[in-house]
């Protein structure tokens, strides 16, 4: 008899969701390529590997696949983002038949999901953009997914996805539509992003924490401490990663410090930019990480700059403090750009719910999402609320001096000092960009408003006949 689901590429989070899907009882169809010499067998050695796959059926022919699927077939594509999906789209649209409904799971840029919707609508297949994360084991044990695209689509899809997917604290599936076209994978970005700005910070406290003595044992047990007041996955792994040995050394004293990007950073950077949105922490990670990259050049350039003898004057405490305010400021532009894409695309995106979904099972699971469950749904924008509005005033004293001991003391704190420097920014009523406007009106007659003048006419002045 047929199967009810079809898993396609058996990747990392391939291999993973199939297990999940098998685990929670599904009739799967399995298909990877063959490539002589390369990939051969994969679906079938994967089935023998698993005692859970018995009933699975694995191919790694196309038309035989998409024939062993119960129709309406429902196949989801774990295969790399970009020119792939498009390829393998292709090759399984002359097997596919009218109402077939195809779920990409990757990190798809969300433009393109669109594009694909589109596409495959003019063809009678249904496309669902799938955000999936939670990496290797969060897609074996219960990832958080995203879905994005026609709701009555989802709908026959929905069972499958809520199945496998993590459970919040109440058991609920942290799996829940997002919009329609590409929203599913628009939110998925901004989640990695966010997970950026996170690791970035991560990074930062440890550099801060290093730099008064500390060594990665010790790192790990000041870490360990803040889990009873701001726990999240990330800082749980941060602290595994710290007390990792290689020999007698630390492990994390090993790893080249040049971090790589798969793209999903750069993406929401380009969006926000494209949006008019300041989200100016995943922008200053991203940079972080081209900066890294630069390893020859920072050795080269270290040897022109840094001042020796210099002590940072903090303690552990403070920087948690500083820490904590900077993740609600990431937290506040993170769902800012979401509020504001949702807004002018229509993709009405509840963000309670959204925060939900990301309570459990996603890299950026942590107690401060989880309270934002409850804070969005009173208010779609945290800086009006009066409780985080507290905590940041009552935080901001320590961030303000820790990014200081910082810059001061020569230690990259580029995150940190992003997250207050734009708090001094967002929270001026009158900011300097009258000057920027006379200077744009001077060498370009762009025009200008006047603060006098409440209709909102521009206005363009003669500047240099003064
Ligand atoms: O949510 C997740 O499960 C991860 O974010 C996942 O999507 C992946 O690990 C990222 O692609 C890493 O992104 P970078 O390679 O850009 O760090």
């Amino acid at each position: 008899n047929k199967s009810e689901f079809g898993l396609f590429g058996l990747g990392v989070m391939g291999k993973s969701l199939s297990r999940n899907l098998a685990n929670n009882g599904v009739k799967l169809s399995l298909f990877n390529r063959h490539i002589a010499g390369k990939e051969e067998n994969i679906a079938l050695n994967f089935k023998k590997e698993f005692p859970e796959l018995a009933t699975a059926l694995p191919f790694d022919d196309i038309a035989a696949f998409v024939n062993s699927i119960q129709q309406p077939r429902k196949i989801m594509l774990m295969v790399n983002a970009g020119k792939t999906i498009d390829l393998v789209i292709e090759n399984l649209l002359p097997y596919l038949t009218k109402g077939d409904i195809l779920i990409d799971g990757g990190n798809s840029n969300y433009n393109k999901t669109k594009e694909r919707h589109d596409y495959l609508k003019s063809k009678n297949i249904y496309f669902i953009g799938a955000g999936v994360s939670g990496g290797e084991e969060g897609a074996l044990r219960g990832p958080s997914i995203m879905p994005g695209g026609n709701e009555e689509t989802y709908k026959k899809i929905q069972p499958f996805l809520e199945k496998i997917a993590a459970k919040d604290e109440n058991k609920l599936p942290c799996c829940s539509y997002i919009g329609p076209e590409g929203s599913g994978h628009f939110v998925k970005m901004v989640h990695n992003g966010i997970e950026y700005a996170e690791m970035q910070l991560l990074a930062e406290v440890f550099t801060l924490l290093k730099n008064l003595g500390k060594n990665p044992d010790e790192i790990a047990a000041i870490l360990e401490s803040w889990k009873a007041i701001e726990n999240s996955y990330l800082l749980e792994i941060t602290i595994d990663i710290l007390r990792k040995k290689d020999g007698e050394d630390w492990l994390i004293h090993k790893i080249m410090d040049k971090a790589g990007n798969k793209g999903t950073g750069n993406w929401t950077t380009i969006a926000t930019a494209q949006l008019g949105i300041p989200s100016t922490m995943v922008a200053s990670s991203l940079f972080a990480r081209y900066i890294s990259f630069f390893k020859e050049e920072r050795i080269t350039v270290s040897t022109y700059f840094n001042t020796n003898d210099l002590s940072l004057n903090l303690n552990s405490e403070e920087i948690l403090k500083a820490y904590q305010f900077a993740r609600i400021i990431n937290h506040y532009q993170g769902f800012k750009l979401i509020k504001e894409a949702s807004n002018r695309n229509n993709w009405n995106i509840n963000l309670s719910e959204l925060a939900r979904i990301w309570t459990n099972g996603c890299i950026i699971r942590s107690d401060l999402m989880t309270s934002l469950v409850t804070t969005f749904k009173t208010v779609d924008n945290i800086l009006h609320e009066p409780e985080i509005i507290e905590k940041l005033q009552a935080l901001k004293p320590f961030i303000k001096k820790v990014v200081t001991e910082g810059i001061v003391n020569e230690v990259a704190v580029p995150t940190l000092t992003d997250a207050i420097s734009f708090l001094n920014s967002f929270s001026k009523a009158t900011s300097s960009a009258n000057i920027i406007q006379a200077q744009r009106d001077y060498f370009g007659a762009h025009t200008y408003q006047r603060t006098d003048d409440t209709s909102g006419k521009f206005y363009h002045t003669h500047w240099a006949k003064n």
